[in-house]
């Protein structure tokens, strides 16, 4: 049996990593393809995500062809892992099949820092697929074969950017976990906006939970509530015209709630009505219905890190959204009529 494997972080896995296995089964004529996670790469010092998040989104891929398999053989070997540790047990174990290892030219331009480079090449055949059109040149005997470009990296999709590369099923596992994402925000936005976002997330969870309601979804809506607020005028002009030119009629510092709900959506993925209207709402505080949208406007005003004593406005909110909404309302127009 012919097997390819794909080594990498997969941190997390991404269409790249696939198309690499359709053109181990393609080109390479595989019959199956290995995932195998590393369980820290020597040649990347970042800590990554914990092995059992990791492995989770690989599963969820190996849905996609039953010819597609994951092997967990470095991730159960202690302290760092060598490749040709790997290669060498892989023998061992499996004397009958042929493996090839496939990498992406950025290993391939680095292969010198691998560990016994020229034994590796000598043990088990290493193919580089091309990963940015450009196949790169080597001095070892590793054939490159061209593979449908995926201009995609996990370090990109760790920062919240081309989410349209990440299998919907391995994005879902990543919100439902919490993994990256609080540094989406951060890519995004200042330092202290982010920390505000963060506290207002946290603040509506507690107020959604403490309601009866979906606690992971208020706390979405927090943390995403501001994600247009840091943007352009140009380019939250450009959306408004895009997406609702009627509403253009009001200031421009509402307009990044109208812009937020489009870009958690169109960009983040997050389809849930519910999240996209009370993102839409927060800045004026006008839906007097859905409770997720009040949450979000209260949690906004009674952030701690405002600096004030918000203490009996959250007690409120928690013990009932409702009336704790229009308190928190009244107060803040009694704000604004000072201020004026
Ligand atoms: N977009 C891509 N196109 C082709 N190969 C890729 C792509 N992304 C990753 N690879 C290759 O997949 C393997 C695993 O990479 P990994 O470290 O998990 O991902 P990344 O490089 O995205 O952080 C490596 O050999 C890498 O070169």
């Amino acid at each position: 049996m012919k097997v390819g494997i794909i080594g990498g972080s997969f941190d997390p896995i991404h269409y790249g990593h696939i198309q690499i296995a359709k053109t181990g089964l393609q080109k390479l004529h595989c019959d199956e393809i290995w995932f195998m996670p590393t369980k820290s790469t020597p040649l990347k010092d970042r800590i990554l995500t914990s092995d059992v998040h990791r492995l989770a989104m690989i599963q969820r891929v190996m849905a996609y062809d039953p010819r597609f398999h994951v092997c967990t053989l470095e991730m159960e070997r202690e302290g760092k892992s060598y490749t040709i540790d790997t290669v060498k047990t892989l023998k061992q174990r499996y004397p009958d099949h042929e493996f090839v290892w496939m990498i992406g030219n950025d290993q391939l331009t680095q292969f010198d820092q691998w560990r016994e480079p020229e034994t590796l090449t000598s043990l088990i055949s290493f193919v580089c697929v091309d990963r940015d059109g450009q196949l790169a040149k080597t001095q070892y005997p590793i054939q490159c074969i061209h593979m449908e470009a995926m201009p995609v990296s996990s370090s990109e999709i760790r920062k919240g950017n081309k989410l349209n590369y990440v299998p919907y099923s391995v994005l879902q596992y990543i919100y439902e976990h919490r993994l990256y994402i609080e540094n989406f925000i951060a890519e995004r936005e200042t330092q202290h906006r982010y920390k505000h976002s963060v506290s207002v997330a946290h603040l509506c969870e507690e107020m959604a939970l403490a309601n009866g309601l979906d606690g992971q979804k208020a706390y979405y809506i927090g943390l995403f509530h501001d994600i247009a607020k840091n943007m352009d005028k140009i380019h939250l002009e450009q959306w408004m015209d895009a997406i609702c030119p009627e509403n253009k009629k009001w200031a421009i510092p509402v307009w990044h709630g109208f812009v937020g709900s489009e870009i958690v959506d169109r960009i983040f993925y997050l389809d849930d009505p519910q999240i996209k209207n009370a993102i839409y709402h927060h800045v004026l505080g006008d839906d007097h219905r859905d409770p997720y949208a009040m949450i979000v406007f209260c949690a906004d005003k009674t952030d701690p890190l405002r600096g004030y004593d918000s203490t009996h406005l959250i007690d409120l909110c928690k013990a009932d959204i409702y009336q704790g909404f229009w308190a928190v309302k009244n107060e803040n127009d009694k704000y604004l009529e000072e201020g004026k």
